[in-house]
């Protein structure tokens, strides 16, 4: 290959060169002849002349001698003569030729040139005169030789100096002379031919020699060429080269073994920031640059490269100059000579840091998500695009009570049935939804599994869509909650918040909420249904005799004996204590009245027996028909409760259908009852009371100003807490809420100065609400600066808050009481302010220190504009009239924000505190035996 390579390069040279040769060879032939045709004419010329010389030598001498010299000498022109005609032949005698030729002087050597030179001389124009002189003069020779021959027969004959003899030689003479000229000529001829021969020649030759040079520069230019052409593509490699390996984050080093020198590419020299011949002998770079713990298996893996040829695949970790680590990997491939010695090895490192950090991540991720699978309550199950299971966590495991390894690859469907919790239908397949794309994620509740005694175990069921970076579902996520305890514990919830405990039928909230459900119903397609109202008659006694245990025996067994009459569409619950309440549904008013009385005697004649007694016990029932559109639940629960209660005044053990008549008289009876009540409990001190805060928004007050308004509550005999606005209204009918207003001035008082004293720091402002009776009483002032004195308080720390109505009712008393306790430095709030009407008037001249904004429109402050712009009036009105404001049911953070905005003074509401119990308060309820935590109460001061 190399050498046709070669040969092929040569050739073009080696034919010039030929050229050369052979237009050398040519010319110095064809001028070696042309000289010995010059030179044949020189012999000629000279013997043609020695020829005549010796003639007219003969002509004087007579001598024989010169004759012979003159023969002699013509010899040379009649030989040369004899060869060119024999040349003219067709087919010439070369040995006549020759013989002419030598004759005639030639050299033998030249004789072949000057034949071949003669046979070419008809082509060459140049040739052919020069040959026409020589063809010329053969005439004057011939006459020269005829000339000789007369003038030896006139020397023989002794007329030597005869007249004869010298017109002889004046004839030779002449025909010397005619010769000069066609010697001139042939010579001139042979000159002028070979000076053109000559010319030809070199120009050949230096045409051949440009030829020469112009190949050797082709060929140097194409050398060139290809050099350049190679040393770019070398260059474009190498760039490829070593942008490939930049690329790929990785550099090339190369082991001459032999020598052990190592070459790093920059690349990686780069990479650990050391000079790039830091450390040139493999050995050595191994343990400088590798971490120690990786020494030994790069080590294994390059002499297991070298000895035994396997695959050089290592990562390991290097120390980078300033001390970081770098992970790399590199790849190697030993060169071997003939006898399979490796003797260099050339490889790349590659950069893998940042692989092995993520693949670090990844590992903590994967263990993290492990570790969470395991330990997670939930049953994880991950499924291929098949549906087919590919993990199972142990609480799957335990699920299903199979292994993991047992349930790989098998479908999902096949290791969990699940159904519907109506009947034992298949529950839907999420899964194949999932998988097929046509939802992302899909939860599924209500729903069970068999366990593997058959038992349900119900779970929630969420199956998600895993996808690959193409958005293309390659398997699934199934999370199986056991939430068996879960529903057997809310079911046990919703019983105990729907029954009564005692007695296992519905309490009272469930009683009502099933009762509002029918009333909803009815109003759009009307039907009648009764509704009942029972309290048993005397139970009280069972009680008191029997004790408790057998008032709940008796409880339950008349429970028992009332749901057993009734029909399993009606509605049965206990309402509270001895009180019952029954939904006699899609009935009429009459057949209602009839099982009502069925009822009653059916209690009535239930003998119950304890402790071998028997009791007897009457039940007094209150029946109201709701009647079409109805729906209040309140209203019809009244009506029954009403109708029950006129039974019980009308004798008991009767049945009472409901009459407009008797509400009346109920809620007079009611409002007698409170009466009753209030004053026991004033009596008995049954009232506590709480605080709820009121905070300043702005920087109106410093943040140790304690602002609270007192609120009352009653207690009643069973200790439960009740709300003012129950009984409020009967205090204010029946004059009582002076009275109780001086409950609360006084234990208000009393309070305040144990606060002051335990916290003498900071400063107290106690609003206290005043009744608009107390504001009338002409002796209300000095029960407040008798309890004033009583207790030390500083009325600079009270407020006393009087409803708009109040004061407006009262206003000439409302302000003299309100000017005489100014002076002793208690401050007025105006209540409720703008619910009345003429708020503004009457403003002018009270002149109280805030202003409490009423709640009603606080409540909706945020919905509705005319509330907010009512709310910002009354502020800018308070504040024109230099009155701070003070915004109620302030219940949400929201609300404060808006009330802030609009530059409201204070805030109070559920947002800011809800009412708590004051000093005593708990000690009180604890006194009452009040049970129940307290809850937060609805704000609601008691005067209203
Ligand atoms: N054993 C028992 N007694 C209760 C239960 N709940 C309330 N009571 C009592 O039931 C009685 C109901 O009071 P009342 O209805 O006024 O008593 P009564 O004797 O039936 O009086 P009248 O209804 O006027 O005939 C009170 O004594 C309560 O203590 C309970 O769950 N078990």
């Amino acid at each position: 290959m190399e050498g046709r390579r070669t040969a092929a390069l040569l050739l073009p040279f080696a034919f010039v060169v030929i050229i050369l040769i052979f237009l050398t060879a040519l010319s110095l032939g064809v001028q070696s002849n042309l000289r010995a045709y010059i030179g044949g004419e020189s012999s000629w010329a000279k013997a043609e002349k020695d020829a005549v010389l010796a003639l007219n030598a003969y002509a004087s001498s007579g001598s024989e001698q010169d004759f012979r010299r003159f023969l002699d000498k013509l010899s040379v022109p009649l030989g040369v003569r004899i060869a060119r005609l024999e040349m003219n032949k067709a087919t010439p005698d070369h040995e006549i030729v020759k013989r002419g030729l030598m004759a005639g002087g030639a050299a033998e050597q030249d004789i072949g040139g000057i034949r071949r030179l003669y046979g070419a001389s008809k082509y060459l124009p140049l040739m052919r005169r020069g040959i026409e002189y020589w063809e010329q003069s053969d005439g004057y020779i011939l006459q020269l030789r005829d000339i000789g021959d007369q003038l030896r027969s006139l020397v023989l004959t002794g007329q030597r100096d005869s007249p004869a003899t010298r017109s002889l030689l004046v004839r030779v003479r002449a025909i010397d002379e005619a010769l000069g000229p066609i010697e001139d000529g042939f010579s001139r001829s042979f000159v002028h031919a070979f000076r053109r021969t000559t010319v030809a020649l070199i120009s050949m030759l230096v045409f051949s020699a440009l030829m020469l040079l112009a190949a050797c520069a082709m060929f140097v230019h194409r050398s060139l060429a290809r050099g350049n052409q190679l040393q770019a593509k070398l260059i474009k490699s190498e760039e490829r080269l070593s942008l490939g390996f930049r690329g790929s984050n990785a550099g090339l080093w190369d082991w001459d073994i032999v020598q052990d020198r190592i070459y790093y590419s920059d690349w990686i020299s780069e990479l650990l920031g050391y000079e790039r011949n830091a450390l040139t002998r493999a050995s050595d770079a191994i343990a400088e640059f590798v971490h120690p713990e990786d020494v030994e298996q790069v080590r294994n893996a390059l002499r297991g490269h070298l000895k035994e040829n396997h695959v050089f695949d290592v990562e390991f970790r290097v120390k980078a100059f300033g001390g970081s680590l770098i992970w790399c990997k590199t790849r190697g491939q030993a060169i071997r000579d003939k006898r399979g010695y490796a003797t260099r090895m050339v490889g790349s490192l590659l950069d893998i840091t940042d692989r092995k950090h993520a693949e670090a991540d990844a590992h903590v991720e994967h263990e993290l998500a492990q570790v969470t699978l395991a330990s997670i309550a939930e049953a994880v199950i991950r499924t291929d695009d098949a549906g087919r299971i590919t993990y199972c966590n142990r609480v799957a495991e335990r699920m299903f009570r199979r292994v993991s390894a047992d349930m790989l690859m098998l479908p999902f469907s096949e290791i969990c049935r699940t159904f519907n919790q109506d009947g034992d239908a298949p529950a839907p397949d999420a899964l194949e939804r999932v998988l097929r794309s046509e939802r992302s994620a899909e939860t599924t509740t209500d729903i069970y599994l068999r366990g593997p005694a058959n038992e349900k175990i119900w779970v929630e069921r969420s199956v998600a869509a895993m996808h690959d970076a193409q958005a293309r579902v390659i398997g699934s996520v199934i999370v199986l909650r056991d939430v068996t305890e879960k529903r057997k514990h809310a079911a046990q919830l919703s019983y105990k918040a729907t029954h009564d405990e005692l007695t296992g039928i519905l309490n009272r909230g469930e009683f009502e909420r099933r009762l509002s459900t029918l009333l909803d119903q009815s109003a759009s397609a009307y039907s009648e249904h009764a509704v009942l109202f029972l309290d048993l008659d005397q139970f009280k006694i069972v009680n008191d005799t029997c004790g408790h245990a057998a008032g709940d025996d008796l409880l339950r067994s008349i429970s028992a004996t009332l749901m057993r009459g009734l029909r399993s569409a009606d509605i049965l619950g206990r309402l509270g204590g001895d009180e019952f309440g029954i939904v006699l549904t899609h009935c009429a008013s009459t057949q209602a009245l009839r099982i009502a009385e069925e009822i009653r005697r059916t209690i009535a004649e239930l003998g119950f027996v304890w402790a071998n007694r028997t009791f007897f016990t009457g039940v007094s029932v209150g029946l109201f028909t709701p009647p079409p559109g109805m729906r209040s639940l309140k209203d019809v629960m009244k009506a029954a409760d009403i109708a029950c209660y006129i039974a019980k005044e009308s004798g008991k053990n009767q049945v009472q259908v409901f009459s407009r008549d008797d509400e009346a008289l109920c809620a007079r009876h009611n409002e007698m009852e409170w009466v009753e009540r209030l004053k026991s409990a004033i009596r008995r001190d049954q009232f506590c009371l709480y605080t709820q805060k009121v905070v300043a928004l702005g920087e109106a007050r410093p943040a140790s100003d304690k602002h609270v308004e007192i609120l009352l509550r009653m207690l009643d005999d069973d200790g439960q807490l009740i709300e003012p606005v129950a009984f409020i209204p009967s205090a204010e009918r029946f004059g009582l809420m002076p009275e109780i207003d001086r409950w609360v001035i006084k234990n208000a008082f009393s309070a305040l100065a144990e606060v002051m004293a335990a916290d003498p720091g900071s400063i107290h402002t106690w609003a206290i609400n005043l009744s608009g009776a107390s504001i009338g009483d002409d002796r209300f002032l000095a029960y407040i600066i008798e309890q004033q004195q009583m207790f030390g308080v500083p009325l600079s720390s009270v407020v006393f808050e009087i409803t708009e109505t109040a004061a407006i009712t009262n206003f000439t008393k409302a302000a003299a009481l309100i000017s005489r306790l100014h002076e002793l430095d208690c401050r007025f709030a105006l209540d409720d302010f703008g619910a009345g009407m003429s708020s503004f008037t009457y403003l002018k001249h009270l002149s109280v220190d805030f202003l409490k904004i009423d709640g009603s429109f606080v409540k909706e402050i945020l919905d509705n504009p005319s509330d907010k712009a009512i709310v910002e009036s009354i502020n800018q009105i308070g504040h024109a009239l230099g009155k701070m404001t003070i915004a109620e049911f302030a219940e949400s953070d929201e609300i404060v924000a808006c009330l802030k905005s609009l530059g409201v003074d204070y805030a109070q509401g559920y947002a800011i505190g809800h009412p708590e119990p004051l000093l005593g308060a708990r000690a009180a309820q604890q006194r009452h035996g009040v049970t129940r935590s307290i809850a937060p109460a609805p704000l609601a001061t008691w005067v209203r």
